[in-house]
């Protein structure tokens, strides 16, 4: 849910979204490989699929975290479905050769349950808001922490008043 103290609009387009995630796989791509992508749902399937493409990643697990929110804060976070041991065991284990992907790092509360589940992997997000920039390696672009970022999945199109009344034409 909207945070009230964030009253700054960022809205995302599809075409933007994809751009981004492409920039995000680019620089990934200088930074590491990987053996595995970890996503965490349900924000970072979209670009999880983006970077996997990108990188041929063909291993992606996902890790769902549901949280509770209420008006003032994020509430409580709940794993509702943990990392397969398989993943998490790859190449030394906790995490060493898999990616961490979701779409934003915002108070990097959701960072820090998926860091104590795999403490060695490379976390990306594709947008960071200050706060939580330090729970992530890799991101594209950082919005200031009074802002909401709105996502297409979440948008729809609707009729935009003009500014003037007068609309008989
Ligand atoms: O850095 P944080 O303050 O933890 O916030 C960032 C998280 O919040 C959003 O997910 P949300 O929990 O709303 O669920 P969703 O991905 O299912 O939409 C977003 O997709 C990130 O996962
Ligand atoms: O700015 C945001 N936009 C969408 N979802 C979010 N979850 C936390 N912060 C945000
Ligand atoms: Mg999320």
């Amino acid at each position: 849910m909207e945070n009230p103290a964030q009253n700054k609009a960022f809205p995302v387009s599809w075409d933007m979204f994809h751009r981004d995630s492409r920039a995000l796989a680019w620089r990934l791509s200088s930074e590491g490989e990987w053996k595995a992508i970890v996503c965490i749902t349900r924000g970072g399937l979209v670009p999880a699929g983006i970077v996997a493409r990108e990188l041929g990643i063909r291993t992606i697990e996902t890790v769902c975290i549901a949280s509770y929110h209420d008006y003032d804060n994020q509430g409580t976070l709940k794993v509702i479905k943990p990392i397969d041991p398989k993943v998490i065991d790859l190449e030394e284990g906790q995490g060493s050769g898999v990616l961490v992907i979701d779409d934003l790092v915002d108070t990097g509360k959701t960072l820090k349950v998926v860091r104590e589940m795999l403490p060695k992997a490379h976390y990306a997000t594709v947008y960071a808001k200050p706060v939580g920039v330090p729970m992530v390696d890799t991101f594209i672009t950082e919005v200031s922490q009074d802002t909401w970022i709105y996502f297409p999945w979440d948008m729809g199109w609707q009729f935009q008043p003009p500014l003037s009344k007068d609309t008989a034409g």
